[in-house]
């Protein structure tokens, strides 16, 4: 059966400035001296996706968000929509983040009211799932994601532009990552659930991405893992020099 094309998505959360620029070319610079076996995404927060769209503009770094309202356009103060983003250069918006989750208490219809509001607007979403680390204690990752999964995608998904983000919680920005045999258990437990909801064909092609303290250090060995087809990365990413010792993975 085919495979995913791998996706190394870097997530700078409230993080990067104007100058941040400079990474951005960095970046390219690298990856046009080391083409990548991957397809490789930075979301910067929402100041920066119109320069930074610019400033990767015919280079392989694609710029995207990392959180969108429901809603098109209209009376909600502060808040972004999905077809702003696509106008602002973005092709790629992440929904449902555990920190937007906690902090802002997104509920898996909100999780999936703005997936749909992204693909509406033509883009292709990353949604995240991954459980506590009480959950993980309990037992209960299996359960917790599974729930996620069937709340956080909508309806009238299209699977060709639909990304899922396994990130364990207590795996963010701790240095902690579960072991490989573990994150091959949950991963192989997400495609089952893929492939009973939209079918072998296209259960089977949608990429999978691993989050959660992906360094240079330890990249190799994770996105080696069975249906771990990239990786969404946080802190590491915000350099271009660790971003591209992580895409390394695949080259
Ligand atoms: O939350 C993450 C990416 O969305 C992971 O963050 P870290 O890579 O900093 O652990």
């Amino acid at each position: 059966m085919r495979a995913p094309k791998p996706l190394a998505a870097g997530n700078w959360k409230m993080n990067g400035l104007k100058a941040s620029s400079s990474e951005i070319a960095d970046l390219a610079a690298r990856l046009k001296a080391a083409p990548a076996g991957c397809d490789v995404l930075i979301c910067p927060p929402f100041t920066l996706v119109a320069s930074l769209a610019d400033a990767a503009a015919g280079t392989s770094v694609a710029i995207g968000a990392q959180d969108c309202h429901a809603k098109a356009s209209g009376a909600h103060t502060g808040d972004v929509s999905a077809p702003m983003l696509a106008d602002s250069g973005a092709s790629f918006v992440i929904v449902g983040h555990s920190e937007r989750r906690a902090d802002h208490g997104e509920t898996d219809a909100d999780v999936a009211a703005k997936a749909a509001a992204v693909q509406a607007a033509g883009l292709p979403v990353i949604i995240c799932v991954g459980e506590t680390e009480a959950e993980r204690v309990a037992g209960r990752e299996v359960e917790i994601v599974s729930g996620q999964l069937a709340g956080s995608i909508p309806a009238d998904i299209d699977t060709d532009r639909l990304v899922i983000a396994y990130e364990p919680v207590w795996a963010i920005g701790t240095g902690r990552t579960p072991s490989a045999a573990d994150v091959e258990a949950i991963h192989g437990a997400i495609r089952e659930k893929l492939v009973a909801r939209f079918g072998a064909a296209a259960g089977s092609m949608i990429r999978i991405l691993y989050g959660g303290s992906v360094k240079p250090d330890n990249a190799k060995e994770l996105m080696s893992v069975a249906n771990v087809n990239g990786a969404l990365v946080g802190g590491a990413s915000l350099k271009a020099a660790d971003f591209d010792a992580i895409i390394g993975a695949w080259r």
